[in-house]
């Protein structure tokens, strides 16, 4: 990391936010960043049994010790009442997250508690933090790149183990390595075009790289790594956005019962009724790791009822656009017609064949060949009695994968869509150069082009970026982070 400061932006104003949630838990934490957040607990805090030399009296500033805690009363601004006990946190900058002064106070969690002293922070003279802004801070103060910063929001939002594992890796700087690599080869490359360009005439330069040289390393090894990373994004971006599944079939086959069952939870009205579920229903779950929405719908039929007709369209309109399909068929039944057209009609998409009520039959007599001969992928299962789910969840959890060649590797390099579509602009710029007749006479040409993708290389780290562009980012931070 390195240590300079890029902007003096804030350098006036010291900000306060509660960083923990406004709900019953048995510690919180309010943050106080920026030059005045030591005089300004100073003002408001008490400390008990001689943690500072001036016991149970208000500290002097210069008695707080970087990065130790002291035991006290925090007071109000105002009336200098007593509104909690706590312990305080001081952290001396830049040895601190925001790389400024920091106070934190630990003190007994719920809303009017936490409240009321944030209000006592704001009254001795912090302002109140907008969403993301101690992190922006750490990025502005040069602590971190703004992958990492990514990779921040991405840990506190992620949906499953996995998803939390790839933010920890960007969080530590994954992304900010591979890029700073990719541009350490497209400067010394740009450094050997300039050199060629400059002395050109005097013919000095005898061991430089040719321009079919230069041309090589950027068509082969550059786009290469630029390839790398969108692929192998492309596959783990299932972790954190997730997959939707669709529950379809005929009225009455069982399916609010298998979403039911998948959830572990009565959420799904079930009963004998054909035509009970009438709203597409949607649950979160987690098939092995992946965070999947479930969508349960009405039983697709032919029908009058203009209520049932508009269950059935939202019914299709949920199928057109999921990932995957459950196609469910009723084991003690032969398949429909309608059902085959269905299971045609939708081959392109992923189908996945339950043949659901197997408690029912005997599983011997049990003659679906038909189905299997469909070459979909089959599950056989029990929506009220359980049998079969644990395969099922494995052979969805087959189709989720079964274009995925990096699931598992750790060290793969993981992006976000913000930081794939300026990989994916740069693969386009190269190709377009690629395509151009002139490319092979000019180094002034291929040295815009480097220039180019070192420009966005720099916007997936936030270097030189627009403050816009890096505002709108933070904004999707919590309070307090
Ligand atoms: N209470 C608390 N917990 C937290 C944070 C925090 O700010 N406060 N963090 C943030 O949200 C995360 C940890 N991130 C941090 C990053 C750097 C430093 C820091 O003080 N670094 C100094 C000193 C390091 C050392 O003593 O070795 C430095 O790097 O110079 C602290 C927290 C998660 N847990
Ligand atoms: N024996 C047995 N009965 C089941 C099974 N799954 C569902 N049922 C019964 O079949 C009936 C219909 O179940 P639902 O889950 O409501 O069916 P659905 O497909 O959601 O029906 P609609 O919402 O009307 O389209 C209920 O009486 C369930 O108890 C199963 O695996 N075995
Ligand atoms: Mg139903």
């Amino acid at each position: 990391m390195d240590g300079k400061k890029k902007y003096n932006l804030y350098e006036s104003n010291t900000i306060a936010a509660i960083a923990t949630p406004l709900g019953p838990a048995g510690i919180g934490v309010i943050r106080i960043s920026g030059s005045d957040a030591k005089s300004i607990v100073t003002n408001i805090f008490i400390a008990k049994n001689s943690a500072l030399n001036s016991k149970d009296t208000r500290p002097s500033i210069f008695e707080f010790k970087s990065h130790q805690v002291y035991y006290g009363n925090i007071l109000d601004y105002h009336t200098g009442k007593i509104i909690d006990e706590a312990i305080v946190f001081y952290m001396k900058r830049p040895n601190s997250f925001t790389r400024e002064d920091v106070v934190e106070i630990q003190c007994h969690s719920g809303i009017v508690n936490l409240n009321r002293i944030l209000n006592s922070v704001l009254d001795s003279g912090a302002k109140i933090a907008e969403a993301g802004e101690f992190t922006k801070r750490a990025f502005l103060n040069g602590r971190i790149d703004l992958s990492q910063a990514e990779g921040i929001i991405d840990l506190i939002n992620a949906p499953c183990k996995k998803a939390a594992e790839i933010a920890t890796n960007q969080m530590s700087g994954h992304i900010k390595q591979y890029v700073e690599k990719i541009k350490k080869k497209l400067i010394h490359l740009k450094a050997q075009c300039e050199a060629k360009i400059e002395f050109e005439e005097s013919a000095e330069l005898e061991n430089g790289l040719s321009l079919s040289e230069i041309n090589h390393i950027i068509f082969n090894n550059i786009f290469n790594d630029l390839k790398t990373a969108i692929q192998q994004s492309k596959d783990h971006s299932i972790y954190s956005q997730g997959i939707s599944i669709t529950i379809a079939g005929i009225p009455n086959v069982g399916k609010s019962s298998l979403l039911n069952t998948l959830v572990e939870s009565d959420v799904a009205i079930v009963s004998e009724v054909p035509g009970t579920t009438r709203d597409v229903l949607k649950e979160n779950i987690n098939i092995y790791g992946i965070p999947v929405i479930a969508f349960d719908t009405a039983g697709i039929h032919h029908s009058d009822d203009p209520i049932e007709i508009m269950g059935i369209k939202k019914a299709h309109q949920k199928i057109e656009k999921s990932d995957i399909i459950l196609f469910m068929l009723d084991a003690t039944r032969s398949m429909l017609a309608f059902e085959k057209d269905f299971i045609i009609q939708h081959k392109c998409q992923n189908v996945i064949i339950i043949v659901n009520k197997i408690d029912k039959i005997d599983r011997e007599r049990c003659n679906f060949n038909e189905v299997k001969k469909i070459g979909l992928p089959v599950s056989f299962i029990s929506a009220k009695h359980g049998n079969g789910i644990k395969e099922l969840k494995s052979t969805i959890y087959d189709e989720i994968t079964k274009n995925i060649d990096q699931i598992h590797k750790n060290d793969a390099i993981t992006t976000n869509f913000r930081q794939r579509k300026i990989f994916e602009k740069a693969v386009e710029n190269i190709q377009s150069y690629m395509k151009d007749p002139n490319q092979n006479e000019s180094y002034e040409l291929i040295s815009e082009l480097i220039d180019i993708i070192i420009k966005e290389m720099d916007d997936i780290t936030g270097d030189n970026l627009a403050i816009d562009i890096y505002e709108e980012i933070f904004k999707q931070f919590c309070i307090g982070k």
